[in-house]
């Protein structure tokens, strides 16, 4: 086994006519008595995905008695894992900002073939893990996808009234905390949460338990921008994607463009062919000494 979530355990496999290393994604196939939708959810997500450069491939799905599983292409170690792995418990800036640049880049194609994901977050995060692709990013977990619009038309569908919590506490907007309708929007919030707690090495609400509390910090955080203490030192390199989300409507299309010109400020010195902090011994985490943004 080399992970495990909330719902599913993956395993390390081997394609013995190609002698080819894979993941094998499993679930138990009943819970609670009733046959579990959310693998074969991501097994159509995925399947819809194919070809994208930040969707892993999907080579099989399936079911036998006791189990759904997929199988796909094998990764590297989560982003989460690497950043507890790091000496300093944290990422230099210039990693994050091509992590985080990707992610926009990789939920840019999920959001325009109609869906949202609604569970980014640095364990749903790897990296190739050949030489080729050690440089790409692909975004994992697609058991919360949820279609928002309709692609022949482009028209939003009606948000429900009471959409339910979906996600991960410590990653989700206050929208979500607010149980509306997923946007967009929400997994943009999620990357930038995501993105704090990497390079930062926790999030302001590390330390509650209590959801409400939770939501009342990112609120907090979404009404002081830059002026109160949560985008001090390293994290004011993350004002200005947070102040872009805070300005933008969740009902209209993200400005991709924009964001990913805002995270690219964090990584001005390297390329995304440069190797990232995990390639060189955590040197650069290490070593770090910035001056803050104007
Ligand atoms: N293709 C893969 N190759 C290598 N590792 C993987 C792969 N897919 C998943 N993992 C590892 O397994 C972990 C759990 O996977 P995943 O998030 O898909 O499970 P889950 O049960 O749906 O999780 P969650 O509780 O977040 O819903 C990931 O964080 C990652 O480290």
């Amino acid at each position: 086994m080399i992970g495990s979530g909330g719902y599913g355990q993956i395993y390390l496999a081997m394609d013995i006519l190609k002698y080819e290393e894979r993941a094998v994604k499993i679930e138990p196939r009943m819970r609670q008595e009733s046959i579990t939708k959310r693998m074969i959810m991501e097994q159509e997500a995925l399947q819809s995905l194919q070809g994208k450069l930040h969707c892993p491939l999907m080579y099989a799905s399936g079911y036998n008695d006791e189990f759904n599983f997929i199988v796909m292409q094998l990764l590297s170690e989560n982003v989460g894992d690497i950043r507890k792995r790091s000496p300093t418990g944290r990422l230099s800036k210039e990693s994050v900002g091509r992590i985080a640049w990707q992610t926009v880049n990789a939920l840019r194609d999920i959001h325009e073939m109609g869906y949202v994901h609604r569970d980014v977050k640095p364990a749903n995060i790897c990296f190739g893990c050949h030489f080729e692709n050690r440089h790409i990013l692909y975004l994992l977990d697609f058991g919360l996808f949820r279609r928002f619009k309709d692609t022949t038309t482009g028209q939003r569908f009606p948000p429900r009234k009471n959409a339910g919590f979906k996600g991960t506490e410590r990653y989700v907007s206050v929208r979500v905390h607010e149980k509306l309708e997923q946007t967009p929007l929400d997994d943009l919030f999620s990357v930038l949460y995501t993105s704090y707690e990497l390079m930062v090495g926790e999030v302001p609400w590390r330390f509650l338990d209590d959801v409400e509390e939770i939501y009342a910090v990112k609120q907090l955080m979404n009404e002081l921008g830059n002026n109160g203490e949560m985008f001090k030192g390293i994290a004011s390199f993350l004002v200005d994607f947070h102040r872009l989300l805070v300005s933008c409507d969740p009902n209209d299309d993200p400005p991709y463009e924009k964001l990913m010109e805002c995270l690219k400020k964090l990584f001005e010195t390297k390329s995304l062919e440069d190797p990232y902090d995990w390639e060189d011994g955590f040197r650069i985490t290490l070593n770090a000494s910035f001056v803050e943004p104007k």
